[in-house]
């Protein structure tokens, strides 16, 4: 009989699709040749995605990677009147629900072990459910924000008013106190429909049959631990939880090496300030004047990652495009930081220059993968969040993670800080005499780690790992389908 395979179905953002391969093939090492996976493809939406994907793909044909087939599913028209990138994106999904249980029909006689979705895939928890097949989800963010999203159905009730207008802060069982500033976007109005996505996620994720975490008990343990207890769930028991990250892939490294890393190459030893804003982080005009005033007066040295306006605007088509620097920056900054400063306008290897020696702190725009890197290298973090759940996570790694210095920033004013703000907190990560700069700065130390241990031989994620791969090989039942 042909092997069970686990069926993937990923969205394309960069910080979605390339952690949930590397995922699947973990599983699939794990399983030790019991299973296979079949990744089902959905046309990404933007050109610029669809050219990333479509070369990851190529990678992974290429490296004769055994039991691992690449099915694409075939195109449906995307939606013009969305609200937000959370319904974008599951319209999408839901419209390709018939898609799926066809690929899914056409596997046979390969029995199907588990289909494993995205955070914005619960239309296919549902597609699952029909056919009987174990549902996953792949959660690309944190425990602390799978708790949140747990616990949303239950602080809807909870919160009559808009978030930002109760008394008072918001608890979730294992975390800190949460100020109703560090709430992701989306639950910030309650009107729009995208509140109402975020509320019903939480609610179909109780009918998964697992939720596996791109984190490491060592990270959030207390958090995972409410949530296996069911504090965050009302005391119903909430699908068992598998932190197996930091789930971080690592393309083979590049024939000469880039311009970014040379350069990284000639400063001293953590004297650099690395600053980028994840794979669609846009700056308007007065942010990128605050930060280059900053920059100048604070006299360190920095990589500044900075990128242009994209050419589509519409929520989850925006792509950041390569800046025009001379445009881009105020008169005179290129000069007046040359030798301790390099911009670079297009997207740089992260990864990489997280690794290097020299870099000694980073500003972040806190996609959770930007932040597990950063961790994952070491490197205390300068949160500027933007966008969707990035604020959360902020909060998450300054009051709970403790690896960040934080930095005040103005949200109603689209997440304006001031150069001033920006100028002291710098100095203060990078080694000003601060207490709050030494104390992220050895939190960062703790945390690679507790991450790298995580993921050896016996560590934390390597045993969520084999209880993942033992629970789908068994084909867990479903739990009973809650409203
Ligand atoms: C896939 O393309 C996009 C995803 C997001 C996005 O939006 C979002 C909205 C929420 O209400 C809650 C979320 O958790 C969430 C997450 C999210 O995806 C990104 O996840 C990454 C982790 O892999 C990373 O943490 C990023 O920072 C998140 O933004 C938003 C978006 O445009 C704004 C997308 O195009
Ligand atoms: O110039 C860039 C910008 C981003 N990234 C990578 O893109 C991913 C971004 O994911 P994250 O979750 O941090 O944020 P998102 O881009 O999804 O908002 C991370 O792996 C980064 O290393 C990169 O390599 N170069």
């Amino acid at each position: 009989m042909a092997k069970p395979t686990v069926v993937l179905l990923p969205v394309w953002g960069a910080g979605h699709f390339m952690p949930m391969i590397e995922a699947g093939k973990r599983l699939l090492r794990g399983s030790g040749g019991a299973l296979s996976v079949t990744v089902l493809l959905m046309p990404a939406p933007t050109s610029e995605a669809a050219v990333a994907i479509a070369a990851h793909v190529e990678r992974e044909e290429a490296s004769g990677l055994q039991d691992i087939t690449f099915h694409r599913l075939p195109p449906v028209e995307l939606p013009n009147d969305h609200t937000g990138v959370e319904e974008f994106i599951s319209r999408i999904v839901r419209s390709h629900g018939a898609n799926v249980k066809a690929a899914i029909a056409g596997l046979t006689p390969c029995p199907v072990a588990a289909l494993v979705t995205d955070i914005f895939c619960t239309p296919a928890v549902e597609v699952s459910r029909e056919i009987g097949v174990p549902a996953y989800v792949y959660f690309p963010c944190s425990a602390s924000m799978l708790a949140l999203l747990l616990r949303s159905p239950e602080l809807d009730e909870e919160v009559a008013v808009e978030f930002e207008e109760m008394d008072g802060a918001i608890s979730i069982p294992g975390l800190p106190l949460v100020p109703p500033s560090a709430l992701p976007r989306t639950m910030l109005d309650k009107k729009k429909s995208t509140y109402a996505w975020f509320v019903s996620t939480g609610r179909g994720y109780m009918n998964a049959t697992g939720v596996i975490v791109n984190t490491a008990a060592e990270l959030e343990q207390s958090v995972l631990a409410a949530i296996a207890d069911g504090r965050c769930t009302r005391g119903i028991p909430a699908p068992t939880v598998y932190p197996i990250g930091p789930v971080l892939s690592f393309p083979p490294p590049p024939e000469q090496p880039h311009e970014c890393t040379r350069w990284l190459d000639a400063q001293p030893r953590a004297s650099v300030l690395f600053l980028c804003f994840g794979s669609k982080g846009l700056l308007s005009p007065p942010k990128v004047r605050e930060i280059a005033a900053a920059l100048e007066r604070s006299e360190h040295r920095f990589l500044w990652v900075l990128r242009g306006p994209p050419k589509d605007s519409r929520p989850g088509q925006r792509v950041p495009t390569d800046a025009m620097l001379d445009e881009m920056l105020p008169k005179g900054f290129l000069e007046k930081t040359k030798g301790r400063g390099l911009v670079w306008p297009t997207r740089a290897p992260q990864k990489d220059i997280l690794a290097h020696a020299a870099v000694g702190g980073f500003v972040t725009h806190c996609g959770w993968n930007s932040i597990l890197e950063s961790l994952w290298f070491g490197v205390p973090v300068l949160p500027w969040p933007l966008d969707a759940e990035q604020h959360f996570n902020a909060f998450t790694v300054v009051a709970h993670l403790g690896a960040a210095v934080p930095l005040e920033m103005d949200r109603r004013r689209d997440n304006f800080v001031e150069a001033a703000e920006l100028e002291r907190a710098v100095r203060s990560l990078m080694g000003g005499g601060s207490d709050e700069g030494r104390k992220a700065r050895e939190k960062a130390a703790e945390m690679k780690a507790a991450c790298r241990k995580a993921v050896e031989e016996g560590g934390s994620s390597r045993a969520a790992l084999q209880m993942l791969t033992e629970d789908v090989v068994r084909g867990v039942v479903l739990p009973e389908k809650r409203d």
